[in-house]
């Protein structure tokens, strides 16, 4: 954490002192973890090629610690007389206190100026990144300035695309809110006294129970990974509720029926209700605006097919991580992306905007287009901003659950981990749905999705942990089930495994 304060500080001098992020958190994984995220000057993620700069960095020893930081020196052409500046945010890890004081020591140790937020979510520390460099720079920075701009833009908004809804159908203004024990619960509360009415939240797993581990038994990952209700929320038939992850970018849908069957409504299905809403405001109004989805090769078949071949809009799949899906978003003049796991938002071109703008004095369509501009956190998933959104578009539909589920059937799925001796072994194509090594996999793989109907696999090495992940899809849950661990058994004989084989 020292080290990246350190790199922070010169990755704002390499940058026009420009204000960086340095985000402590381990997001959705279990509470004794801990990592950092660094954020670049429009809010975005940190520079890829700055990812191998930043691990050799925490790798070298300390004697050679002043030696590397000359080379990114050299390599950056920063300016080490220049200012810097460090936004520092954490969850609400026990650690968070600790860390925080370990990296703000090495912003101020090269020089660097720190303005040290406390408990936010990710994409609030995003947000106040990029707003105090696209308006601010020439000031000092407003910390409180710039909070109450982030709830005054998200709450506003949202107040205000609920006005003049006319029916409100099966929709009901109240749902079940899963924290994680996690700051996505001091957020929501805040947010609730700005929204008042509009919206009632009952926030749950808010981590004053002293048994309440962050993101233990809840919040979007649990809930997403084992396809169940979080502990912690009460069982309504019915009720629309949601979880979001330990530092609230991520976010997913669920109920459970009248007859105990729990219903999941994640990334893919937030993706697809988004798109489809956004569609129809750009054909109302009659702009020319184009709208591309963005998803990965863990999206649902089922959603894909949906968006392609009922929404008519282009979709795009790329490499798993954020960083991936955002990029290629750009592309578009609205650019919708999410990954199932519920990470996800819009990113609207400068042009997009100009034309919506432009439009907005005669076209209800197009004012209501620049009010969810308005309520979108643009520059990372938000799971508040998409919850607002999720909301507004469900009340102009007059939807419950049940309707928005109603678009397309899910494919059933299964998702397996292999520990494997070195997951670098495998390698990846396409978007990282063929593999290219080790020799055999992917013909070993082509042989049993023959062999299913609507069969789908695929395998890649996890970015974030030591694993190879297998994902599988099938037209029952049985088959979803067998295909993926007859994959998973096929990468552990051919990769390396480690352990029992998969079974
Ligand atoms: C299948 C899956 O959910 N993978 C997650 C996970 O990446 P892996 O590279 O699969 O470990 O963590 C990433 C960071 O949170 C997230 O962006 C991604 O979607
Ligand atoms: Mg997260």
């Amino acid at each position: 954490m020292f080290r990246m304060g350190l790199l922070a500080a010169l990755r704002s001098r390499s940058k026009e002192s420009s204000a960086i992020g340095l985000m402590i958190t381990a997001s959705h994984n279990a509470e004794p973890d801990n990592g950092v995220k660094l954020i670049d000057p429009m809010g975005e993620m940190l520079d890829q090629r700055w990812e191998s700069i930043a691990t050799e960095l925490v790798n070298v020893p300390n004697s050679a610690l002043q030696e590397q930081l000359d080379k990114i020196v050299m390599f950056s052409g920063a300016n080490v007389t220049s200012p810097a500046l460090v936004f520092v945010g954490r969850d609400t890890r026990p650690s968070g206190p600790h860390l925080s004081e370990a990296s703000i020591t090495g912003v101020e140790a090269y020089s660097g100026k720190v303005v040290d937020f406390g408990i936010v979510s990710t994409p609030m520390l995003h947000y106040f990144v990029a707003l105090h460099n696209s308006t601010q720079s020439e000031n000092e920075p407003q910390p409180d300035h710039l909070r109450t701009a982030y709830f005054n833009k998200l709450s506003l908004s949202f107040i205000d695309l609920q006005k003049g809804q006319t029916t409100s159908g099966n929709y009901s203004a109240e749902l079940d809110f899963d924290g994680a024990n996690g700051v996505g619960a001091i957020i929501m509360k805040e947010f609730s006294k700005h929204i008042g009415s509009k919206l009632k939240v009952n926030v749950y797993n808010d981590s004053t129970d002293v048994r309440g581990k962050l993101n233990y038994m809840c919040g979007a990952d649990y809930v997403k990974t084992n396809q169940k209700a979080p502990e912690g929320l009460p069982r309504i038939p019915n009720r629309r509720c949601v979880s979001v992850d330990g530092d609230a970018d991520r976010i997913v849908y669920f109920y459970t029926d009248a007859d105990g069957k729990f219903h999941l409504l994640d990334g893919d299905r937030i993706a697809t209700l988004v798109a489809s809403y956004l569609m129809d405001l750009v054909r109302e109004s009659g702009l020319s605006i184009e709208l591309g989805l963005v998803q990965t090769a863990y999206a649902n078949g089922n959603s894909t097919r949906y968006i392609a071949e009922m929404l008519k809009i282009p979709v795009a799949c790329v490499s798993t991580g954020v960083k991936h899906l955002h990029h290629r978003a750009l592309d578009y003049d609205i650019g919708v992306y999410f990954e199932a796991n519920g990470h996800g938002t819009i990113v609207f071109s400068s042009k997009a905007k100009q034309i919506i703008a432009k439009a907005v004095k005669d076209e209800k369509a197009a004012m209501r287009l620049e009010r969810v501009v308005d309520v979108i956190n643009e520059t990372v998933g938000d799971a508040l901003s998409d919850m607002f959104l999720v909301e507004s578009i469900l009340a102009a539909r007059g939807w419950n659950l049940s309707d928005w589920e109603a678009a397309y059937t899910d494919l059933p799925s299964r998702m397996l981990k292999v520990v494997v001796k070195d997951r670098n072994l495998v390698q990846t194509t396409d978007a990282e749905r063929k593999c290219t090594a080790p020799a055999g996999l992917q013909r070993a793989i082509d042989e049993l999705v023959k062999e299913t109907p609507y069969g789908r696999a695929f395998v890649r090495p996890s970015g974030t942990e030591d694993i190879v992940r297998v994902y599988a899809e099938a037209s029952t849950q049985e088959a979803a089930d067998l295909l993926a661990t007859k994959v998973a058994q096929a990468v552990f004989d051919l990769s390396g495994g480690v352990g029992t084989k998969p079974n």
